[in-house]
């Protein structure tokens, strides 16, 4: 009998751990860099101006983490009773190209997002970091809270909602969880929010402005993470006053084409830093850390779910169809 190796979403839960999730995001980001990584521009379907599909397949080339994959993401930002963003992964057999597993991603997508986000911070702003200041308060809202307060110091974290009851809901749990020593506070405003931040988290995709360039400190770290068909969260003002890293290449020429309209020159990806073939800006600046989202961190987190999943379970048979 055929059967379909099928990696459930409360399974890939037990099976994360953020140093392990930060050290294959890094590498996969690093992979890019190195040409070692396959990955066209996405494809985005539009089905109402608010409902979006994204297909992200990639191949990763790597001893430990390389892996064929696609990832199908729906994003209905208006469900309630289902996450508004929720993903599966094919994992193929690298040398066959035959299906050896499908993989549940929603967790998958927030942690490598977020672990992301740790990267490009150590790489741009690894010092200082005092408040976290977070725009949203949906699910990439709080996984940046608890990740970003795991790996960096941080004394608060402050996050703002349209709706601050949102914000408040999410700041009483993050604080009752108890992990983390740092306070979680609701804020009124964005303005509030985003004063004296060192590290800032924009999770909204909103097509209206929100974050205004005299609102900023002048060194602070943006992790800009929202993406939509018209994405404007962050104000033209401060992209053009900020030094602009991106993850990939092909990505940013796609989907960030209002950007180089307004004449951004991208610095560099993520891991040209890590690679160290750019550096980061000597002069103190605003950095923004433009993340799209890559097929190839999928790649790589699902095939350490998978040999997790197969070492853990005792699978025998790693062949999917029979
Ligand atoms: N860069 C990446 O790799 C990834 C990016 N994303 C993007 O991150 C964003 C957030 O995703 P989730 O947290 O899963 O969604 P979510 O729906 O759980 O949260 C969205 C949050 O943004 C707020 N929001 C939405 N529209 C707004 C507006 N016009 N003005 C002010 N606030 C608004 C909502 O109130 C909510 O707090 C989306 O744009 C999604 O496309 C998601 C996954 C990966
Ligand atoms: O990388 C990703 O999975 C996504 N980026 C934007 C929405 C989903």
């Amino acid at each position: 009998m055929d059967t379909l190796m099928y990696i459930n979403e409360n399974r890939v839960r037990e099976l994360l751990d953020w140093d392990k999730v930060f050290e294959v995001t890094e590498k996969a980001m690093e992979a890019v860099a190195r040409n070692r990584a396959i990955q066209n521009a996405r494809s985005v379907t539009d089905l109402n101006q608010s409902n979006l599909l994204f297909v992200m397949p990639g191949r990763l080339n790597d001893n430990d983490n390389g892996a064929l994959g696609c990832k199908i993401v729906s994003y209905f930002p208006q469900n309630t009773n289902l996450p508004p963003l929720m993903a599966n992964i094919v994992l193929m057999d690298d040398a066959t190209g035959a299906l050896q597993a499908v993989i549940a991603a929603t967790e998958i997508t927030a942690w490598r997002t977020a672990a992301a986000s740790a990267v490009a911070t150590k790489y741009l702003h690894n010092e200082n970091n005092k408040i976290l200041a977070i725009i949203g308060a949906g699910a990439q809202a709080k996984i940046h809270a608890v990740c970003l307060s795991y790996f960096f110091k941080f004394e608060e974290v402050r996050v703002w909602n349209r709706n601050e009851e949102r914000a408040m809901k999410l700041v009483a749990e993050l604080n009752d969880d108890g992990k983390s020593k740092c306070r979680f506070t609701a804020c009124g405003s964005v303005q509030s929010c985003v004063a004296d931040a060192d590290v800032l988290v924009t999770t909204t995709g909103a097509d209206d402005t929100l974050l205004k360039l005299e609102w900023l400190k002048q060194d602070v770290h943006i992790n800009a993470v929202g993406v939509s068909l018209n994405c404007r969260e962050i104000d033209d003002e401060v992209y053009k006053a900020s030094n602009v890293y991106i993850d990939h290449w092909e990505g940013a020429r796609d989907e960030l084409k209002h950007l180089l309209d307004i004449g951004i020159q991208f610095k560099g990806q993520i891991g040209d830093l890590i690679c160290g073939s750019i550096k980061p800006p000597s002069e103190k600046s605003i950095t923004i850390f433009e993340s799209l989202g890559m097929a190839v961190e999928d790649c790589a987190m699902a095939r350490m779910i998978y040999d997790l999943h197969v070492e853990k379970s005792n699978v025998t048979d790693k062949r999917v169809v029979k």
